[in-house]
């Protein structure tokens, strides 16, 4: 039997059943994505076009590219780091320790994909290999989650997360039952969250690019566009790595199929939407509307960006001069909320400057689908719900303080609205 945790957290996501239909619903709906991108109507909702066989889904050359790009990720992860930074305090008041050097996986990963471009690497060719390697990313993220759940087994009840350990193992599967599984320095969640995900993303996308340069001569500017916003996004997120360290999914959430499918096989193959509609549906942008949809994202980043790092500058220093003189509340944990500036606007100020950014990247999509929307909408329907949960946890942590910072900032994440 599995060890479960003191007091049980409440079931999330539905509980069991809920997590039996997403464990088939999330990849189900990745598939349908990659297809309808590619296929002339491109129909967000009703049925795909076709339906794949698995010989257009298992192909031994995609899964030797995928433990290959795995691999390189990894060994780039173990290279030595400009800066070691400390975690949030465990429960056993300890802090793990973290290397930050995402950044550096980037650019050196930029280098070789470059190096073996002017050696005759086809990236070009990789947009036809995503149904592929989506299916091994899909089989890795199962196996991987197995591999998660087991290592549980043996891992001392200090180190499980508060949620993911009811006893169900279907659900504890799903959500994750280890809050930071590592194999000595090696830090499985802190890894997914930030390498193979993310930068698969921007080297997607760049396939993505190269191959309508390939079709039509040149790339258009819309795909310019949504190429330049999404590096800039995972460029800022390994910019800031060490923010990640207090973020709900590093110092709350269990790592389980949820976040490992999440990470390694939904963000690469989901988040390139735009661009792989782009490919197969060339729009025409004009520079006034590209104009307006540049500024559109430059808003959102600034607010994102801005609160972010006014939150992060705060945990870490609250006597720094750029955030000492902004208002707070006092809580009774000795941790102060801001109730000015940034977070003294609405409760979630950097979803709201994620939000907008997400609008800008389906934008130079044209408005006669809806499949490059999706996005926006997933990513809607994920901060509500991400919102819901950190008020839960906030009011849990901070009690009256927290409600009083409810009444001085009523508004969660859109000013007069919601
Ligand atoms: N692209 C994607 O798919 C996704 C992107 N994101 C982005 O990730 C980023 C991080 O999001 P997330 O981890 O959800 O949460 P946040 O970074 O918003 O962190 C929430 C925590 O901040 C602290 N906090 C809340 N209010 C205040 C306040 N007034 N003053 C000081 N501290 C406060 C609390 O923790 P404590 O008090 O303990 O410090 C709270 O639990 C966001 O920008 C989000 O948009 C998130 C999910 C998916
Ligand atoms: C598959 C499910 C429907 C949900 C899975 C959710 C995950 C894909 C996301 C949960 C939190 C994430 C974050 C980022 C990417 C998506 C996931 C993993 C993030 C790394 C993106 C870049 C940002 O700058 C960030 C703030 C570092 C993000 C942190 C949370």
């Amino acid at each position: 039997m599995a060890p479960t945790q003191g007091p049980r957290a409440p079931l999330e996501f539905g509980g069991p059943l809920g997590a039996a239909a997403l464990l088939l619903l999330l990849p189900a709906t990745m598939f349908h994505l990659l297809l309808a991108a590619r296929s002339g109507p491109a129909r967000l909702l009703g049925p795909p076009a076709y339906l794949p066989g698995l010989e257009a889904l298992w192909s031994p050359r995609a899964l030797l590219l995928w433990l290959a790009w795995l691999g390189l990720q990894a060994a780039l992860y173990l290279l030595p780091a400009r800066k070691v930074a400390e975690g949030q305090e465990l429960k056993d008041e300890s802090r793990l320790r973290y290397p930050i050097n995402g950044f550096q996986a980037l650019v050196l990963t930029a280098l070789l994909v470059g190096l073996g471009m002017s050696a005759g690497l086809p990236l070009g060719a990789l947009p036809e290999m995503l149904l592929p390697l989506a299916f091994v990313a899909t089989l890795t993220a199962f196996i991987f989650s197995l591999f998660l759940y087991m290592k549980a087994q043996v891992a001392p009840v200090s180190a499980l997360a508060p949620g993911g350990n009811s006893g169900n193992p279907i659900y504890d599967f799903f959500l994750g039952r280890e809050l930071n599984p590592r194999i000595c320095f090696f830090d499985f969640k802190y890894f997914c969250e930030l390498r193979p995900g993310l930068i698969g993303w921007v080297l997607i996308n760049m396939a993505l690019l190269m191959k309508e340069a390939e079709l039509r001569g040149s790339p258009s500017l819309a795909m310019w566009l949504v190429n330049g916003f999404q590096l800039l996004y995972v460029g800022d997120a390994l910019w800031h790595e060490e923010a990640i360290l207090t973020t709900m999914d590093i110092t709350h959430d269990g790592f389980g199929f949820m976040l490992a499918f999440g990470d390694i096989a939904w963000v690469p193959f989901t988040y390139s939407l735009q661009a792989q509609f782009l490919l197969h549906h060339p729009q025409s942008l004009g520079l006034p509307m590209a104009s307006v949809i540049c500024l559109i994202n430059a808003i959102g980043y600034y607010i994102f960006r801005g609160a972010n790092s006014q939150k992060n500058t705060f945990r870490k220093n609250p006597s720094d001069p750029r955030v000492a003189g902004l208002e707070t509340i006092s809580t009774a944990t000795g941790r102060k909320l801001l109730v000015s500036g940034w977070w003294g606007m609405v409760r979630h100020p950097n979803y709201l400057g994620d939000l907008i950014m997400a609008l800008a990247w389906s934008l130079p999509c044209g408005v006669s689908h809806l499949l490059p929307y999706f996005y926006l909408l997933y990513f809607t329907a994920l901060l509500v719900h991400r919102e819901a949960r950190d008020e839960r946890q906030c009011l849990q942590k901070y009690g009256l303080a927290w409600q009083e910072y409810c009444r001085r900032v009523p508004y969660r994440i859109m000013p007069y609205i919601y």
